[in-house]
């Protein structure tokens, strides 16, 4: 009879528990709790609201012992490179801040006109976001940093809280942009580069390490299971692609939510001159393995116009309005700056386009038309940087996340990028999460087998090229991106 186990997975935009237990070969799943996430302004910065996170898990592990579950294996996952400073009390010096707050604007310019850019590359291998843990703490206030006991990633954190026990768990480090690739820890330059004692981190493990049991006290506040928590690969991008399930030789990964991950796992990383001049990361993953991805802007900007919208619409709503617009009536570079954390999406994208002369998107359909086919265009144009730096063709993506529901994209981008696309499963972080916990169970040999049993565990939908579809299109994009279409700047 397998253990019955259960994954937080906390998403920037959305986290749940996910139930499981392998039955008949195969990993069964279960929603028990859903919640919203996000970030509201506190003392003038965006900040999560990490407490009420916590109320939200008990809240689903009340639910999982009302299922009549009274023993658990559990692991935690969330967004990366955001941190909780914990005090020598023990406690919270101050709620987390996210990483689309303004601070961090100038951070990465002002930190590499000393620390050269390619030296960072050569150390750490991860792309430059000017939000990574890295410009965070350049930034920190330097009096809470000397208050400060332990920096601990937010998964970290919330694994600290539920037992007691501090670590800092691998692949989320990675994201910090600190982690030294040929020493495996944290390098001591870009420590002190921003004032941080090495001990300041709770000590480095490995995916798949077992944290400990919930610590008695919560037991008397809530009428939880007993409950033994695994580190498991607490970047939730780290957990999606390990709840991908590999179809294809060669296969590429497309974590779609409220970012877009586009990338491949590698054996070793990647850090030579191409990768580094399109900004790829080599994220570590779960197992020795390298994420070699890139951050596209993703369906935050949905989830923007959504909001914009009053929220009258729902995203399979917006999908079809989408599919009654037309494709391609504007050229949008996705990844520009203004879309980060605009006050409102909509006239971001709107201003975009009246800047640059082209079509204004105005309906809902338009607007959410011109977020998916410029979407596509980015992820088929990623594609083809992606073969030239490994030198060598990716056969078959694996779309997994929400964003794996939109079928229009997943077509729009199979024929863009003439690849054939396999998508699903929706909730692939979940999953991921929850293998690594049973291979730590000994219930699943390895990673392998875990994407066998996923293969056979789950629907997954395919999408082939329409061929010629859209003549040239993909090419007129990239002479856009590259400004050679100069479009004027209004
Ligand atoms: N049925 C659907 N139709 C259209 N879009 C959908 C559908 N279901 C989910 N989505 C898209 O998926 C997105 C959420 O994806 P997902 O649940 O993977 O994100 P998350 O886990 O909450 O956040 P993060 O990406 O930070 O992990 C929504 O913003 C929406 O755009
Ligand atoms: C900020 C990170 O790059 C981002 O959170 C991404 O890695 C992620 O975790 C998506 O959920
Ligand atoms: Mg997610």
């Amino acid at each position: 009879m397998s253990k019955t186990y259960v994954a937080v997975d906390i998403g920037a935009s959305s986290g749940r528990l996910m139930l499981s237990q392998i039955k008949d070969g195969k990993i069964d799943l279960q929603e028990v709790h859903r919640f919203n996430n996000g970030f509201k302004k506190a003392d003038g910065h965006d900040c999560w609201q990490i407490d009420q996170i916590l109320k939200e898990i008990f809240t689903g592990l009340k639910k999982v012992k009302q299922l009549g579950f009274n023993e658990i294996v559990l692991g935690i996952d969330t967004w990366a490179v955001d941190y909780v400073l914990v005090g020598m009390d023990g406690q919270k010096i101050q709620n987390p801040i996210s990483y689309r707050d303004a601070r961090t604007k100038d951070a990465l310019e002002k930190l590499t006109t000393d620390v050269p850019k390619s030296l960072i590359y050569k150390k750490t291998g991860i792309q430059f976001l000017n939000f990574n843990t890295l410009y965070q703490l350049y930034t920190e206030n330097k009096d809470e940093l000397k208050k400060t006991d332990k920096i601990m990633m937010i998964p970290d954190y919330i694994g600290y809280v539920l037992t007691g026990n501090a670590v800092t768990e691998v692949t989320n480090a990675s994201t910090t942009q600190m982690l030294n690739l040929r020493e495996g820890l944290f390098d001591k330059d870009l420590l002190k580069k921003v004032h941080v004692d090495q001990n300041q981190f709770p000590r480095l493990v490995e995916s798949g390490t077992i944290l400990g049991n919930i610590r008695h006290a919560w037991h008397v506040k809530y009428d939880i299971p007993e409950t033994e928590v695994i580190t498991v690969a607490t970047h939730d991008t780290a957990s999606a692609v390990l709840g991908t399930p590999g179809i294809g030789d060669h296969w590429a990964f497309l974590s779609s939510g409220t970012w877009s991950l586009l990338g491949t796992e590698l054996n070793v990383p990647e850090i030579g001159d191409l990768a580094f001049e399109s900004n790829y990361t080599n994220e570590w993953g779960a197992y020795g393995t390298y994420r070699f991805l890139k951050n596209i802007m993703g369906l935050w900007m949905i989830q923007n116009v959504k909001h914009n919208l009053n929220d009258q619409y729902s995203f399979a709503q917006l999908a079809e309005l989408a599919g009654q617009a037309k494709p391609f009536e504007q050229f949008i570079d996705v990844n520009d700056e203004s879309f980060i954390n605009p006050e409102n999406m909509i006239e971001a994208i709107q201003t975009y386009c009246q800047k640059t002369s082209q079509v204004v998107p105005q309906t809902p359909g338009e607007i959410a038309m011109a977020i998916y086919s410029n979407l596509a265009l980015y992820y088929a144009n990623e594609l083809e940087n992606l073969n030239n730096i490994l030198g060598y063709k990716l056969e078959a993506l694996n779309i997994v996340g929400g964003g794996s529901n939109v079928k229009l994209l997943n077509q729009l981008t199979s024929t863009l990028a003439d690849i054939p696309i396999f998508a699903g499963p929706s909730e692939a972080t979940a999953i991921g999460n929850l293998v690594v916990q049973m291979i730590t169970e000994n219930e699943i040999n390895n990673i392998a087998d875990a994407r066998e049993i996923i293969r056979n565990s789950y629907q997954i939908n395919e999408f082939h090229p329409e061929t010629n579809k859209y003549g040239d299109i993909l090419k007129d994009y990239q002479d856009f991106l590259r400004g050679k279409i100069k479009v004027s700047e209004g």
